[in-house]
């Protein structure tokens, strides 16, 4: 799915939290987003998905603009797996992913054999098809992450929105999620912290207090001045004998003084 933005925007307490951000991502891509801490990622994420109010600027999927879209709507194209997100308590890993199926229900299409196929699919895609019948109160931080993810998959998007989804999880589950969303046919942007692990995306925006201020292929967007200036580190580029691809060591400015 193609999305197009143009000057989005949004504000709190006087202060510009995003800030004439325009972006267009195209069918296929998995873009990534980063920048420190408070730079505006989720905000701008939020506003890609057409979640907040009072926002500035247009939002385009496939052409058609998403103000005029219902919801429901909405949610037939884009799901959206928000940092620190909850659900309730008394629901089952099951119950919790079956939710990502209500866009594509109704009186006349109730929830049925292909919904209960497409969910136990998305529970095995995201490692959590032998915990089906366990209560979500019960789960770890990394196993809910996991079940966010799977209720993601779960509603078919063509468009997947990620806030950090490797948060929570250890490192073989940060890898086998990466490799997921890297098969997947659908587009997806998602917001990173790992620099290693966002150079693996076709494309990446670099955000920093509110504005994206560089957007392009990973090798050519993270130089060491970029990576200096906006994270306030030093880095040194090192090329992996396993398969010559480029890893950051990341060194803080003061122990270079
Ligand atoms: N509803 C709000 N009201 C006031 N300020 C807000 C609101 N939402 C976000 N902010 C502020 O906007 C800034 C950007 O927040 P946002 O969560 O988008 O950043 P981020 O880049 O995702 O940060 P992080 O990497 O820490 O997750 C922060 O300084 C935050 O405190």
């Amino acid at each position: 799915m193609k999305l197009s933005a143009s000057d989005l925007g949004w504000c709190a307490g006087g202060r510009a939290i995003v800030d004439g951000v325009s972006l267009d991502i195209v069918p296929g891509e998995t873009f990534g987003l980063v920048g420190p801490n408070g730079s505006g990622k989720s905000t701008l994420l939020r506003l890609l998905a057409g979640l907040m109010p009072r926002a500035r600027g247009r939002v385009l999927l496939d052409d058609v603009p998403m103000e005029g879209m219902s919801r429901r709507d909405i949610a037939r194209r884009v799901a959206f797996v928000e940092q620190m997100a909850d659900t309730s308590e008394a629901l089952t890993v099951r119950d919790a992913v079956e939710l990502g199926r209500t866009p594509w229900l109704s009186a006349l299409s109730p929830f049925g054999y292909e919904d209960r196929r497409i969910v136990t699919e998305a529970m095995d895609a995201a490692g959590m098809g032998h915990m089906e019948d366990h209560a979500w109160a019960t789960l770890s931080g990394g196993e809910r992450q996991r079940v966010h993810i799977a209720r993601a998959l779960a509603q078919r998007p063509r468009l997947l929105m990620l806030d950090e989804p490797t948060n929570h999880l250890d490192i073989h589950h940060q890898l086998s999620l990466l490799r997921l969303v890297s098969k997947l046919r659908v587009t997806v942007i998602m917001a990173l912290h790992d620099l290693n692990q966002a150079m693996n995306c076709d494309r990446l925006g670099v955000m920093e207090q509110g504005r994206l201020v560089a957007c392009g292929a990973p090798g050519d967007v993270l130089s060491p001045e970029l990576v200096a200036s906006i994270f306030r580190v030093h880095v040194t580029a090192l090329t992996d004998p396993a398969d010559n691809s480029t890893v950051f060591r990341f060194h803080s400015l003061e122990d270079r003084r």
